[in-house]
């Protein structure tokens, strides 16, 4: 059995070796002559399946993104075609919400803001946005959540608001999918027209996909001086981006929000799942098998929890200072803004999940606290 892999895609030889003959590939260049001997195709979010892609192969079984995001698969074809297909939903999840914790830890030091005094509006309620509000929820800020499918699914009893008074929140945070049909299409979700109705005092984070917000009305919404502060993990146009709006950007990363290591490394493991369990193939191997230890594996805290200390915590294990420097360095300086872009994502330094450390209190609420926020749980 041949089977492809995206080159950037952890602990894949640990876990399909046993299957067949592993070649790895390219994500952005892989072509149809390259995979037309593929039985199996593991790709990520950078590689587009499609009939172009897969004209020349009459062999494929299995296409497999170890990503949440399906909008670069053509799932019809794959059906018209008999090709078993599996993603990977929620495996970044908690990535994501650490991501966008770490920004709003950034922003109300640097803006001497209080967290507990703002409402986070979440777009979007499913795996991130769910794991963004369990968050939210261990440190007492107040968030409201909007999801339009989930409003209408009678097992989901958690509250909703439409999506005008979302767009009305301290901050504004989206965990959509990138959709252009359907009754809540999510193409310029952020248009033009309510992009304008934010006021200066708002925080919007994208960390979904670059296309539900209009770059362009965004840039000019910005160069006429509004202060909306902006927080961009995504782009329209990866890995061309448009350059101008990251000067007016607090905090702006090249699409990594989802790459803690875990949450790369699950998105592997649940593809393994899948296709052992297409070729009724015991489940024999798991992620805990390969993930290394974490740099910090055990914090001790002596004293009680307040917005400090809260502060220092998420920042040791996840400043996402980092990325952003990182980004403002390399992005329209070294080399071509897409390779740069591309450069960044694949050379990204490892980055654990709060899970991989374990925080301990001799107040057993402080460790209860650590404990729902993420610290030490099950990897
Ligand atoms: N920046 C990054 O590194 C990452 C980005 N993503 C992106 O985030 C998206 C969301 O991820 P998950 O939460 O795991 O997906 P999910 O499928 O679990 O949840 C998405 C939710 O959005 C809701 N939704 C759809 N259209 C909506 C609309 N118009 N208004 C409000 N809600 C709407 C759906 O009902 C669903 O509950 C992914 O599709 C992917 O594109 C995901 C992981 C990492
Ligand atoms: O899981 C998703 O959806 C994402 O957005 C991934 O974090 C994208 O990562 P790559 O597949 O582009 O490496």
């Amino acid at each position: 059995m041949k089977i492809f892999f995206d080159e950037n895609m952890p602990f894949a030889r640990e876990f399909f070796s046993d299957f067949g003959e592993l070649t790895a590939f390219a994500g952005r260049t892989l072509t149809t002559e390259q995979v037309a001997e593929a039985d199996v195709l593991l790709v990520r979010s950078i590689t587009e399946v499609n009939q172009s892609l897969l004209a020349a192969n009459n062999k494929l079984q299995f296409v497999g993104t170890a990503t949440i995001g399906v909008d670069h698969i053509d799932q019809h074809y794959l059906r018209q075609r008999g090709i078993n297909f599996s993603a990977a939903p929620g495996c970044n999840a908690i990535s994501v919400a650490e991501y966008v914790l770490s920004s709003l830890v950034v922003l109300a030091e640097r803006y001497q803001l209080v967290l507990q005094d703002l409402t986070v509006g979440i777009i979007g309620a499913g795996n991130t946005g769910s794991r963004l509000s369990e968050k939210l929820d261990a440190i007492g800020v107040n968030y409201l959540l909007c999801d339009p499918l989930l409003a209408q699914n009678d097992n989901d009893q958690r509250e909703f608001v439409a999506l005008e008074q979302a767009l009305a929140c301290d901050v504004i945070s989206l965990h959509v999918p990138k959709t252009t049909s359907g009754d809540y299409p999510t193409y310029h979700l952020l248009n033009e027209q309510r992009l304008s109705q934010l006021s200066s005092k708002q925080i919007l984070i994208n960390a979904c996909r670059g296309e539900v917000t209009d770059n362009q009305a965004l840039l000019k919404m910005k160069q006429r001086g509004h202060g909306v502060k902006l927080v961009l993990d995504v782009w329209e146009n990866e890995p061309q981006i448009l350059t101008e709006l990251i000067s007016y950007c607090e905090i702006t990363t090249a699409h990594i929000a989802g790459y803690s290591l875990e949450g790369k490394a699950r998105g592997t493991e649940m593809l393994y799942q899948a296709l052992s369990r297409l070729l009724n193939k015991p489940v024999e191997k798991s992620l805990t098998d390969f993930l290394p230890d974490s740099g910090i594996s055990h914090i001790e805290i002596n004293q009680g929890f307040d917005e400090i200390l809260l502060n220092q915590l998420v920042k040791m294990v996840y400043d996402v200072r980092r990325d952003d420097a990182l980004f403002r360095q390399q992005i329209g300086h070294q080399q071509e803004t897409a390779l740069a872009f591309d450069l960044l994502r694949k050379t990204y330094p490892a980055r654990r999940e709060f899970s991989s450390v374990n925080v301990s209190s001799n107040q057993q609420h402080q460790s209860a606290f650590a404990h729902r926020l993420g610290f030490g749980n099950l990897r």
